[in-house]
Parts: structure tokens; sequence; C-alpha cells
């Protein structure tokens, strides 16, 4: 490969690595989930055009982050190789990638869905961009903000479908808001160190390690019987119920282990890795259990 298709290839990752590829793709899968638990049809133009579109806001959300933590990212080893605290990349690059992301899929989201599902999007950027991301250095509440957009993105599937936020749509969004509290607070034990040294707030850092385990059990306790809510509301059935209890309790276990048994780091690690596998297996759960109705 020439020396410049070699810059321009990694040019090209190093825009790809802003909109944070791995994290987007599992909010993918929940807005994917969204749309096609909902009741009614799209069409799959349409279907394809909002998925595509959600994945530019997020994208773009993402690069926005990216832009705004260039120096805070310095000091973590997970975010110091990203492309602006690496210094491989211009920050104003960054900006214009987010806005032009954003400049398209906005629009594309209001034309392949419609107003509603627009409008959320829009609120799930601003919000993510300009509440979480500088509320991230002054307070560990900074999550609760943090999470409404993290569980915008299956309601805004949702909307897509039926143009309005109803039951169904809001218990997607109240498992995605519960769900990223322990999943967070798991990352933000065994990440204690690196948060202090960039200068973030979180719950361990505010209020200790006891504490953060017992509110990983609490916020537990109240995720699972909100799961059984797309069963009570028929969206999906019984198998589903099933697999949103076994996955529940052995969430709930790993949570009660680690606080009875004052655990450490290896088993926030642990914590993390779990709520990723849970919160892909209780979609997949309720995609493959659908109700079809509409
Ligand atoms: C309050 C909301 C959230 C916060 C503060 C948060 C924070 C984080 C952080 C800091 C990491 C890096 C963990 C590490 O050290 O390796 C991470 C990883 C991850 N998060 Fe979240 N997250 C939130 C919501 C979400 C949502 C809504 C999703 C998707 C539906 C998600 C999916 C993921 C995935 C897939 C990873 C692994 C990414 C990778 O390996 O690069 N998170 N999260
Ligand atoms: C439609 C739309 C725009 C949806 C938003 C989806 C989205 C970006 C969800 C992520 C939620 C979240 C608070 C992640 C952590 O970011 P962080 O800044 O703490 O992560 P970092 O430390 O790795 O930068």
């Amino acid at each position: 490969m020439s020396a410049r298709a070699l810059s321009q290839s990694s040019t090209a990752s190093d825009l790809i690595s802003l909109t944070k590829p791995r994290l987007s793709s599992l909010v993918l899968i929940t807005a994917a989930g969204g749309m096609f638990l909902a009741p009614g049809p799209l069409g799959p133009v349409r279907a394809l055009v909002t998925l595509l579109a959600t994945a530019g806001t997020v994208g773009a959300a993402n690069a926005f982050n990216c832009y705004l933590e260039r120096h805070s990212d310095q000091f973590m080893a997970r975010t110091r190789n990203r492309p602006l605290p690496a210094g491989r990349m211009d920050p104003n690059t960054a900006l214009w990638f987010g806005l032009s992301l954003a400049a398209v899929s906005l629009p594309a989201l209001v034309l392949g869905a419609n107003l509603l599902t627009g409008v959320l999007g829009l609120i799930a950027l601003l919000s993510y961009v300009l509440a979480y991301t500088p509320l991230k250095a002054r307070t560990s509440a900074a999550m609760l903000v943090g999470a409404i957009p993290g569980a915008l993105p299956p309601l805004m599937g949702w909307t897509a479908v039926t143009d309005m936020v109803d039951a169904g749509g809001f218990a997607l969004f109240a498992i995605m808001f519960l769900w990223q509290m322990p999943h967070f607070i798991a990352i933000a034990l065994f990440r204690k160190d690196e948060y202090a040294a960039a200068g973030l707030k979180s719950v361990p850092l505010e209020r200790g390690d006891e504490s953060s385990r017992a509110q990983v059990v609490l916020y537990l306790v109240a995720l699972i019987p909100m799961t059984l809510l797309p069963f009570q509301l028929h969206i999906a059935g019984t198998w589903y119920l099933a697999a949103a209890v076994v996955l529940g309790l052995g969430f709930l276990g790993l949570g009660a282990w680690g606080f009875f048994k004052h655990l450490g780091k290896p088993w926030a690690r642990q914590t993390f890795l779990y709520s990723l596998v849970y919160l892909t297996g209780l979609f997949a759960a309720m995609t493959l259990d659908r109700i079809p109705r509409g």
C-alpha cells in the first residue's frame, strides 16, 4: 500500500473510532429491537433509512463527546489512544465530522420515520453532548442524565413504527434506563483510579465501593420486574419471560455475590461483561419470542 493510501485508511479508521463503534453497535441493536417489536409494519426502505439515520445520530453524539473530552481523555488508559488525545487528528476535523453526520442524520430520521422520532433523536443528541458530557466532571448524578440518551434509541425504534410514546415504548425505555446503572457503576468500580486521574466524578468516588455495590443490587432489584413488562404487555411471550427471569436472576446473583463478599475489581469487570451479555440476550429473547400484532 502506498504511503498516501495508508494515511487515508488510517484517517478513515480514526473517523470511525470517533463514533465508538462497539458501543454504538449495541445501541443500534436496541433501536432495531424497538422497531421490530412495535406493532405494525414500517416497510424495509423506511426501516433501513431509520436505522442508518439512528446510527448517524449516535455516531455524531459520540464524535461531539470525543471532541469535548479531548483533554480529559488523555488521563485514562482506555481513552488516551483515541485520535484526538493521541494527537492524530485536528479537533476541528472531529467537530466537522460530528456536525456533518448530525446534519444528514436528523433530517433523515424525520423522513425515514417521523417528526416524533427525529425530535427524540435531537433530545438524545443534545442531552448526551450538552448535559451529560459537561456534568461528568461535576457530579456522579451525570450517570442518571446520561442514561436518558442511552435509553432513547429503543423508544425511537418503537416510535418510528407507532408515531407515539405508549406503554410498550416506555417499557423499553425504562428497561434500558435501569440497565445502565449496574453497567456503569461496575465500570466506575474497576476504572476508579482512572476516573479520579481524569477529574471525573462517579458513584464509587463520591460514595465509596460498599455503597456502589449496594446500588448495583438495588438497581437490579428494580430492573428485573421492569423486564417482565414486555410479557405483561403482550409484546413477547413465555420463552422471553423465562429468559428475562433467568438472565435477571443471574445478574442479581452476581451483584449480590459482590455485595455480600465485598468483592473488588475482577468482580466489577465480570459484572460489566455480564451487563453486555445480559442486554444482548434480553433483546435477542424479546425479538425471537415476539408476539406479532398489527
Ligand atoms: C449512563 C450510561 C452509560 C455510561 C456512563 C457508559 C459508560 C461506558 C464506559 C465508560 C465504557 C468503557 C468500559 C471499559 O473500560 O472498557 C462502556 C463500554 C461499553 N458500553 Fe456503556 N455506558 C453507558 C450506556 C451504554 C449504553 C446505552 C450501551 C448500549 C446499549 C452501552 C454499551 C456499551 C458497550 C457495548 C461497551 C463496550 C465497548 C467496548 O468494548 O469498546 N453503554 N460504557
Ligand atoms: C440517538 C442518540 C444520540 C443516542 C445516544 C446514544 C449514546 C451515545 C449512548 C451512550 C450513553 C452513555 C452515557 C455512554 C457513556 O459515554 P461516556 O462519555 O461516559 O464514555 P467515554 O468515557 O468512553 O467517552
